[in-house]
């Protein structure tokens, strides 16, 4: 479990706090997504769950956060490894540069661990599996795409088996077919209990497979609550978060009288299709079309 209680972070130049009063609990298990504006404040979050702020980067913090039992204020990051995982939006910068493939690059963590050989490569295999990486098990991860290396940071950090994964725009440098298969792996996550604080700036994708929205808003939560209430809210683009393409387009359908009035406002394909199905079929039954 993370809890933030009146968490508060102000960089050694900063003339305000990154972070306000930041108050929430992420359940085990939980998948929950933080958006916000460019300087809302991700980055800082991400930084602080993972043991980086303020510890590399200096600054106060006022109220508490922990994971478990471990004060994150009191927790350098070198004291989080195998607890909590993070994975950055550059997979370049994640490899490790010791190994020569992909296998041996996606085990090097559980050598360091000194893990049994056979329970290694029994998870390392299992880890390929699950982000369809086998076939690519003795490329040199120097010769894969800025895609496939972020696959590979990912399940560098999954074999670990961390509590906590903090994904910062997991996605970024995947095509369509690279992200759908990260956030099949976050289902896979969910079912084995680990906890995933997912930073992303484009919700259609991942709407689907998250259990919850934070909004950041200049350092304070706006939002906190379920994806299809937090993604349809009216105010997301004030607080400068793109609203989703098929909530845009379903309040289009409104103002035109075409969205059928107790349908809530989609946040994903699925809905807003079923949405527009059933608009068209209305507007069939009362003769529009
Ligand atoms: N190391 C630092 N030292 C001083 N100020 C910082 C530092 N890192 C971030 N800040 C400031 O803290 C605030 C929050 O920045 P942060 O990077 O956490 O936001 P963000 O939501 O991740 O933005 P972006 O999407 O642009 O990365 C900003 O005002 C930023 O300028």
């Amino acid at each position: 479990m993370i809890e933030f209680r009146d968490f508060s972070l102000t960089y050694p130049t900063g003339s305000r706090p990154a972070l306000q009063k930041i108050d929430f609990i992420v359940p085990r298990g939980q998948i929950c997504a933080v958006v916000g504006a460019d300087g809302a404040g991700k980055s800082t979050l991400a930084g602080v769950i993972s043991g980086v702020v303020p510890h590399m980067t200096g600054g106060e913090t006022t109220g508490w956060a922990r994971i478990g039992s471990r004060m994150l204020a009191e927790t350098p990051a070198s004291e989080l490894v195998g607890e909590v995982a993070l994975v950055m939006q550059n997979p370049f910068n994640q490899l490790s540069g010791a190994r020569f493939s992909l296998r041996e690059e996606i085990a090097f963590g559980l050598e360091n661990l000194g893990v049994d050989r056979a329970e290694m490569v029994r998870r390392v295999e299992q880890v390929m599996a699950d982000l369809r990486l086998t076939a690519l098990a003795d490329l040199s991860p120097y010769e894969m795409s800025g895609g496939q290396q972020q696959l590979l940071a990912i399940g560098s950090a999954l074999v670990m088996r961390p509590a906590v994964m903090v994904l910062d725009e997991p996605t970024s440098q995947l095509d369509a077919v690279g992200a759908g298969v990260v956030f099949d792996a976050l289902e896979t996550l969910r079912t084995q209990g680990v906890t995933v604080i997912l930073f992303e700036h484009r919700m259609e994708r991942p709407a689907r497979c998250v259990d919850r929205v934070l909004v950041l808003d200049e350092g304070r939560i706006a939002a906190d609550g379920q994806p299809d209430d937090v993604l349809t809210d009216p105010r997301l683009a004030d607080w400068g978060v793109a609203p989703l393409r098929y909530t845009t387009a379903a309040r289009q359908a409104v103002e035109r009288g075409l969205w059928e009035a107790d349908r809530p406002l989609p946040v994903t394909l699925e809905a807003a299709a079923e949405g527009f199905d059933a608009a068209l079929k209305g507007a069939r039954t009362a003769g529009g079309l």
